[in-house]
């Protein structure tokens, strides 16, 4: 297999800035600068952004009749079926637990980085260690509650509360933890992450 050669699995509580985060990175490396050696011998095409929780979405909104679009967008859509479709997703999850992270690895394509931006539970690592070993680099990114309000959280019942928000919470075994407050934490944050991507 030539590729991938890493896998940057990112969990967070909502609003602590996986997106954002993330999607910084792919810019990153889809637009090098001189100033990096790790952009400058990537550039274009060499990173993809994935999702765990497109593949869900998709078949909860064909089973469900839904708008997968606006599932898929950040806005109210996705907070008025969020409890519905965690509950849905738990009873598929026990039969097995990695199903959605495999659908989400399917379709990738043939880069060497790939962006995980959701992972939400310990079975979601554990899924990709095994079967991707040291190449998967799990980060965790936390912001203030104060500061996760002011971009919008508001806490819901059945959902902040919900394994799929509190499962990682006592995990302990994160290759790189950082705090996204600010755009000063978030630059600090994106080069600490550089410095986890090999190079090629
Ligand atoms: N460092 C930052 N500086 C400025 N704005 C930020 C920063 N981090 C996140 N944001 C903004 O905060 C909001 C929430 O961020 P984001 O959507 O990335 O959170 P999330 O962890 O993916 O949330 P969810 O789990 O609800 O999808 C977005 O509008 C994003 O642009």
């Amino acid at each position: 297999m030539e590729n991938p050669k890493i896998i940057l699995v990112f969990s967070g509580k909502r609003k602590s800035g996986k997106d954002y985060l993330c999607e910084k990175l792919k810019c990153m490396f889809k637009n090098p600068t001189r100033n990096n050696k790790v952009q400058i011998k990537l550039g274009e095409d060499k990173c993809c952004l994935l999702r765990i929780s497109e593949p869900l979405k998709r078949v909860y909104a064909r089973d469900h009749n839904l708008d997968l679009e606006e599932l898929l967008s950040d806005g109210p859509y996705k907070e008025i079926h969020r409890h519905n479709m965690i509950k849905w997703s738990e009873e598929i999850r026990e039969k097995d637990p990695g199903i959605f992270c495999k659908a989400a690895c399917d379709k990738v394509s043939d880069v060497p980085i790939w962006i995980v931006c959701d992972i939400r539970r310990k079975t979601d690592i554990k899924w990709f260690k095994e079967t991707y070993g040291e190449l998967v680099k799990s980060i965790r990114i936390s912001a203030d509650i104060e500061v996760r309000k002011d971009r919008g959280w508001i806490f819901t019942k059945d959902v902040d509360d919900a394994p799929s928000e509190c499962n990682l919470d006592d995990f302990e075994y994160w290759d790189l933890q950082v705090s996204n407050n600010s755009s000063e934490d978030s630059q600090n944050a994106l080069k600490k992450i550089l410095e986890l991507v090999p190079e090629y």
